[in-house]
């Protein structure tokens, strides 16, 4: 630019970056006045669309305000204090006489605001931020939506409406890192439908105490063998197993409690072994360690991996085929009006038949003897159970013709990943986790349901064994008493 004839040079150019003003502030005066009354309801609208989010989810809170704020206004502050004591005096009591029942229809509301605005609500963003589970694009921060939030106690229930582009797989993958920001003993990711996710945020277990068995069933026709109840679940329901139309395979270290799922489901189905609607076989290759404890439940036991329990596994084998080809054309699938009993095979350490006998041509008989019960028994009424406890491929190598498969505790990770399968330990089934101190606390997954689930076998304890079997023969058990060696005195409880 030229002054006065000369180029001129600002001498102190201005160095702050130009103010940027909104797009809509250099709109004619004539739009923004057509505009604004457009703009003012979408606003009201916004704020009521946003109290309503509140009061959904704060509904208590709001409602003790509300009520708070009208008592005030109609009585005054010590109308308000007294309703407080009084309100606190009925909860008091209310918990002190019958804590199930508070514990059931008092405690979740409050536990759930307080937890969501407290733990939740205050830290999400920042938790997200540093989760690395935001993602940014052109400037702008897209983060994953926090949704309903429920406090069970033991655990909490907190929905997530995931960023477009993510994958479930990405918050199994930062599932620890989420359990400790939010002080959770440990988080597990579910996938409720597309885009949306539930985590549960765990605080303590639930299946500390052991489950008693309940009581022995007298009518045959309640048992459905599709649902046979062996336990409780984490979540207080009833853990029913399905027998019909499967085979189960139970990983354990020694201790884990996979005789206790044994003795349930053993239980469950009394009253169809004493109807002779469900025949029993068993083979207990630790000389009877197991299944020697109630042998009269069974048609048939074996205590050890010898010929005799190959021909067991022979003769089953035999049956299934000789079902199988009398059911074709006519059935699709064993029904109780065949007249056959559905046979429950019951297999304590199955490696030792199948993988450790030393005799190599045994070995190969019994394997091709379980391969074909567990490749066509399931049509034909027959279920294989087996216990194991090493799930190692070289010692079932046809571990997926097991289509229930129940972790119990294990030494190490890769050991939950081949009996559960790929990818569920990360969906949370930590059977690698499961304390020495809950025996019969498993880790499940089922045929066609994508999430594994936890609980705990009944505890079958000698003496339930023993009305097991009288249940089922008919006849008392008269267990020995047990006497003190003679010339031996007992001094405080222990031998002199
Ligand atoms: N469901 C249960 N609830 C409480 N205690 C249990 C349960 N199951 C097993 N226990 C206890 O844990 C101990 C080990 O159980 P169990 O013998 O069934 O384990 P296991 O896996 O069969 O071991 P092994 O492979 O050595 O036979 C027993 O003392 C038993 O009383």
């Amino acid at each position: 630019m030229s002054v006065h004839g000369s180029r001129w040079a600002d001498p102190a150019p201005l160095e702050i970056s130009r103010p940027r003003l909104p797009w809509w502030t250099l709109l004619p005066g004539w739009i923004k006045v057509v505009v604004a009354p457009v703009a003012a309801v979408w606003v009201v609208c916004w704020l009521v669309f946003q109290l309503a989010r509140v009061a959904v989810r704060y509904p208590l809170t709001i409602a003790v305000a509300v009520l708070v704020g009208w008592l005030q206004a109609q009585s005054g502050w010590w109308m308000v204090a007294f309703t407080l004591l009084a309100v606190v005096v009925v909860l008091g009591l209310w918990r002190w006489r019958h804590a199930p029942s508070f514990g059931r229809f008092v405690a979740p509301q409050p536990r759930t605001e307080f937890r969501r605005f407290s733990v939740y609500a205050c830290q999400w963003r920042t938790v997200m931020r540093l989760s690395d589970l935001v993602k940014s694009s052109r400037g702008k921060e897209y983060r994953p939506a926090l949704g309903r939030v429920r406090s069970e106690g033991w655990r909490d229930r907190v929905r997530v409406r995931m960023v477009k582009g993510q994958a479930p797989e990405q918050w199994e993958l930062h599932a620890s890192g989420l359990a400790h920001a939010f002080k959770a003993r440990s988080c597990r990711v579910r996938v409720l439908k597309p885009g949306r996710l539930e985590l549960d945020l765990v605080h303590s277990d639930p299946l500390v105490h052991p489950v008693a068995v309940p009581d022995l069933v007298e009518d045959a026709a309640a048992v459905d063998l599709k649902r046979v109840t062996v336990g409780r679940t984490e979540v207080g329901k009833p853990w029913r197993l399905r027998l019909l139309g499967t085979h189960v395979l139970a990983v354990g270290v020694s201790g884990a409690g996979k005789g206790s799922l044994l003795w349930s489901i053993v239980w469950a189905l009394a009253p169809l072994i004493r109807s002779g609607k469900v025949r029993l076989a068993g083979i207990d290759p630790k000389g009877g360690m197991e299944l020697g404890q109630a042998p009269e439940v069974f048609s048939k036991v074996v205590f050890d991996n010898g010929p005799d329990a190959v021909v067991l596994l022979e003769e089953i084998a035999a049956t299934v085929k000789e079902r199988a080809t009398r059911y074709r054309g006519r059935l699709r699938a064993w029904t109780p009006e065949t007249g056959d009993p559905f046979i429950l095979l019951v297999v304590d350490e199955l490696a030792d038949v199948i993988a450790y006998q030393a005799d190599k041509g045994l070995r190969e008989r019994a394997s091709r003897a379980v391969q074909t019960i567990t490749s066509q028994g399931r049509a034909p009424g027959v279920c294989v159970l087996g216990l194991l406890q090493d799930p190692r491929k070289e010692v079932v190598s046809f571990r997926h013709l097991f289509s229930t498969r129940i972790a119990m505790r294990l030494d190490e990770k890769p050991q939950v990943d081949m009996v559960l399968g790929d990818g569920v330990r990360e969906r949370g089934a930590t059977a690698h986790e499961i304390s020495e101190q809950t025996p019969g606390v498993a880790w499940a997954k089922e045929e066609g349901r994508r999430e594994p689930f936890r609980a705990r076998a009944f505890h079958v304890t000698d003496t339930d064994l023993d009305e097991l079997v009288t249940f089922v023969t008919g006849v008392p058990v008269h267990r020995a008493e047990v006497l003190n060696f003679p010339g031996q005195r007992m001094e405080g409880g222990a031998a002199a």
